[in-house]
């Protein structure tokens, strides 16, 4: 671990047991320009970190912690494509998909933008012919409809992305399969065409194996119904492995690479966005990529105190580690973000959930928080409950647009805000025991009622949140939103000490799925695995009829 950064962190908490606000309502009471000092604009972004329980000190203290762990020295570092993925000897350069200036980025000596660009412009032919019926299936149709099948990163960024960008879809329907579950795929094809769909295959290695098995699924019901000579016309591929896209019979012309410096989870800027592409067309995409760009290079240039994804990432540190919260909730206020938490349960926990430092000591400190969350209004008619009143705390992240894209329905934006707002007032302002029994004898209840009830209606309050408010979910704002949260995922893992681009941990899922297939089969028996293991096998192949004991 880095001696600079334990110091740095040691000093930070004897700062925040001193001068962290005790109450955030007396913060906000005491100092007008609370708001001011305690959040960061960029463009039409506003982060408001302000009802967190931070101060100047605290800040101060979070900017020495950063600077000792090199944060923008390892963002360099990052930008520059040195191999900082040190476990899998690999740069990282996400970051070069959307690299919008040009601007030459080297991999082992050789810039890596013109392949980008290739493939890039390739998509955007492929998706365009396909959009306008150029590329037909092979009975001369028209294709209607899209099935993406890939997992995890080949999956999680288009299909949130898909769907956050629906105002703009004007290309032919986007269909996700992931699961290896066969529902997934039945219920996904039920309903359309073979003729006049087309299967992306998506997959970083071409060897996963839900994405496989889903791919001969959909191979099959191809041929099924075309013909085996009909399949080349009706499928492409995204991979990183090439070689493996022609074993499995695809044409190399529907065929997009991407490179071994494009982790999973960072890829939908990639070929891995080609469904995305498909559906709201080339300059759509390009608008997408050109909001990331933007984000990117505020990230490389503006300084700590103005710099957003560090900002976040500090706060974001701060919960985890010196308040000792061991979850986040990201709650959008915008339906079509949806899928955003799910996309950030991949992105944040796959990245910053590890036990050893780079030097593959173990951590003596946290690394990153659980991540979850659900949109808003709907999360306040369930769980709610607990961020406002359970025993543990869960600092809070809103997302929210000052538009949305139905003007008819303008009124329905207006209350989504006000709850929005009033839901980050609320977990700030909290209700005292004195003011809920107020209110209750208010209300015209007896007193030894109100004092029976009103200890059910305190809500302590002081619960951190932060909100991201743009004006409109726009492309360009999804692109924006998206890298934000790639670079303060980034941030945090500097400070934990952590390699945030591996992740050894959901690779031993690939290994194990396989291993307990023949005993389930009954190819194998169940010896050698333990006694829960071997008993639950046995009730499964007694339930689907597979022993005599049945
Ligand atoms: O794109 P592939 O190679 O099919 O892998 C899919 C996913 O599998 C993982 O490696 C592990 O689940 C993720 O990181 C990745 O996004």
């Amino acid at each position: 671990m880095n001696e600079a950064t334990d110091k740095a962190i040691a000093k930070l908490r004897t700062t925040a047991g001193d001068a962290a606000p005790k109450s955030m309502r007396d913060a906000f009471a005491d100092d007008p320009q609370r708001f001011d000092r305690f959040s960061a604009r960029f463009e039409d972004v506003t982060l408001d970190y302000s009802k967190c329980a931070v101060s100047d000190a605290v800040m101060d203290g979070l900017y020495a912690v950063a600077r000792a762990a090199d944060v923008e020295g390892r963002r360099d570092a990052m930008f520059s494509g040195e191999k900082i993925n040190t476990t899998e000897d690999r740069a990282v350069l996400h970051v070069a998909l959307r690299n919008r200036s040009n601007r030459p980025i080297d991999v082992d000596g050789e810039d890596v933008m013109p392949e980008v660009n290739a493939v890039l412009d390739a998509m955007g032919q492929f998706a365009e012919a396909v959009r306008s019926g150029e590329i037909t299936g092979a009975t001369g149709k028209k294709i209607t409809d899209i099935v993406n099948i890939g997992i995890g990163g080949s999956d999680l960024g288009p299909v949130m992305a898909t769907i956050a960008l629906k105002p703009y879809h004007d290309g032919p329907r986007a269909h996700f399969v992931s699961n290896v579950d066969g529902a997934h795929i039945a219920d996904t094809l039920e309903g359309l065409d073979p003729a006049t769909t087309l299967v992306i295959v998506a997959s970083k290695t071409f060897t996963t194996v839900e994405t496989m098995t889903n791919a001969h699924t959909a191979r099959r019901w191809i041929a099924g119904a075309l013909g085996e000579e009909a399949v080349i016309d009706h499928f492409a591929a995204v991979s990183t492995a090439l070689d493996k896209v022609r074993e499995f019979g695809m044409d190399e012309k529907r065929t997009f690479g991407f490179w071994d410096w494009v982790g999973g989870r960072y890829s939908v800027w990639s070929a891995i966005g080609l469904p995305v592409m498909i559906a709201v067309g080339r300059d759509d995409f390009g608008r997408f990529l050109d909001g990331a760009h933007a984000i990117d290079e505020h990230f490389r240039t503006a300084p700590m105190e103005e710099n957003l994804p560090i900002l976040l990432g500090l706060v974001g540190f701060y919960h985890r580690e010196i308040c000792d919260y061991g979850s986040r909730a990201v709650i959008p206020y915008d339906q079509r973000l949806s899928r955003f938490p799910a996309y950030l349960q991949q992105l944040d926990m796959e990245s910053n959930g590890k036990g050893v430092d780079r030097d593959g000591e173990t951590l003596d400190r946290h690394s990153g928080p659980v991540t979850w969350g659900e949109p808003g209004t709907n999360g306040q008619h369930a769980f709610f409950q607990l961020l406002h009143q359970g025993t543990d705390p869960v600092p809070v992240e809103f997302m929210v647009a000052a538009r949305g894209h139905e003007p008819e329905l303008d009124h329905q934006q207006r209350l989504l805000l006000a709850n929005c707002l009033a839901q980050s007032e609320a977990f700030m302002r909290g209700r005292s025991l004195d003011e809920a029994r107020r209110q209750l004898l208010d209300k015209g209840m007896g007193e030894d009622e109100a004092n029976r009830i009103a200890p059910h209606r305190v809500f302590t309050g002081n619960r951190p949140s932060v909100t991201i408010l743009y004006e409109e979910l726009t492309p360009y704002a999804l692109g924006r939103l998206i890298a934000l949260y790639e670079h303060r995922v980034f941030t945090e893992a500097q400070i934990f000490g952590i390699n945030a681009f591996d992740q050894w941990g959901v690779e031993l899922g690939k290994e194990l799925a396989t291993g307990l297939l023949p005993v389930v089969e009954g190819k194998e028996d169940t010896q050698g695995h333990d006694s829960s293991t071997a008993g639950l096998v046995a009730i499964v192949r007694r339930m689907r009829g597979e022993t005599a004991s049945g």
